[in-house]
């Protein structure tokens, strides 16, 4: 529901004007932090070739990042898992760019992306933490490996890393959409309560400065341990009990199935299938879109313009009380509901 709605129709005027001014201070800090944040995770301009091969261009319906310190098997994740074959050996910092892949499953194509080791004190720029962290930032879930037999101490450093620039840690990503008005300003809306910010407080914010703080690029990373069949069973069961992990061996392709159905848990991607008027509903092609889609965003998937010609859909599936159901643009989609949309 809209902020500013919620104000005007309960009368709650109040909650916008008693905002402290100390927070619209802090809104205005938090958008200078994101700057200086976002030049600190640019390479700079003698270290520009440094760079080179880490802008692998977006693709598919959603993007994976392997996150990890040197020769964790993040290479030999991704050689198993996709048809892409990316370097792997015994020593470290074998991968020095940005490697993609691609996962399919479910109708779903998942970018998968391989990059160099990280080692500590990433985030001030050691090694090519820099670069390592700034596509980070562009996946929706980041799957930190693990060395299996390293114990703790790896999982702890890297959450140190991750966190220390900004990207959240096992937290859901807030529900909350912006687009610049028309007439200068920012519209924003939320299906979530919201306890960190408001309407006024993000208005100082550039769009950019949007995306990066308000909105967290980073969903919640997964810990993946590798490497199991060198650790001895209690450990597995050990780690395996662990909150937000998976076990897995790529040497000897243990778990890896496993391992898909949590990545696509996670990614918690939404399918929803189109039918036209008098027709079967065509389930050979899937739009597949993030959680917590409306009827607007399927629009925007099938044309930019149909939005502005919508009338109104019918949907069936669990979305709805009873199939089919006469809904609006804001009615929010769930997976595997059929849409079909009448226009003006
Ligand atoms: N025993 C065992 N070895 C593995 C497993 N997965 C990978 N390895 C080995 O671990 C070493 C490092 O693997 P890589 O895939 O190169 O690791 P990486 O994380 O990509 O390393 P960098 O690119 O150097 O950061 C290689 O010798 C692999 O054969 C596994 O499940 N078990
Ligand atoms: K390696
Ligand atoms: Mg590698």
């Amino acid at each position: 529901m809209c902020l500013l709605t919620l104000v005007k129709s309960k009368g709650k005027k109040k909650n916008l004007a008693s905002l402290q001014p100390t927070e619209y201070h802090l809104g205005l800090l938090k958008a200078k932090l994101a700057k200086y944040r976002a030049q600190l995770l640019e390479p700079s301009k003698s270290s520009a070739a440094k760079g080179e091969g880490f802008d692998v261009m977006k693709s598919g319906d959603a993007r994976v990042a392997l996150i990890g310190f040197p020769s964790v098997g993040k290479s030999t994740f991704l050689s198993l898992m996709t048809s892409t074959a990316s370097e792997a050996a015994s020593y470290e910092f074998t991968t020095l760019t940005c490697i993609p892949g691609v996962i399919e499953y479910k109708g779903a194509n998942i970018q998968l992306l391989d990059l160099p080791g990280i080692i500590e004190g990433a985030a001030q720029g050691k090694g090519r933490g820099r670069q390592v962290i700034a596509v980070a930032r562009t996946a929706d879930v980041v799957i930190m490996m693990l060395d299996a037999t390293k114990g703790e101490v790896q999982r702890a450093l890297l959450e140190k890393e991750l966190e220390s620039v900004g990207i959240r840690l096992n937290k859901s990503k807030p529900n909350i959409y912006f687009k610049p008005k028309k007439g200068g300003g920012i519209s924003f809306n939320s299906t979530v309560t919201l306890t960190q910010c408001s309407e006024k407080l993000v208005q100082p914010l550039s769009r950019q400065q949007l995306t990066s703080q308000v909105v967290p690029a980073v969903g919640q990373p997964y810990s993946v341990y590798n490497k199991i069949d060198q650790i001895s069973m209690e450990e597995v069961d050990r780690l395996a009990r662990r909150p937000h992990s998976v076990v897995i061996s790529c040497g000897m392709k243990l778990n890896l199935d496993y391992l898909l159905e949590k990545l696509w848990e996670y990614l918690a991607l939404t399918c929803i299938y189109t039918k036209k008027r008098g027709q079967r509903p065509d389930f050979t092609d899937a739009i597949i879109l993030r959680k917590g889609a409306s009827v607007e965003h399927v629009c925007h998937r099938i044309h930019r313009s149909l939005a502005s010609q919508f009338k109104y859909a019918l949907v069936w599936g669990t979305s709805t009380k009873y199939s089919p159901q006469r809904v609006g643009l804001t009615h929010m989609m769930e997976h595997e509901d059929v849409i079909q949309i009448v226009k003006k």
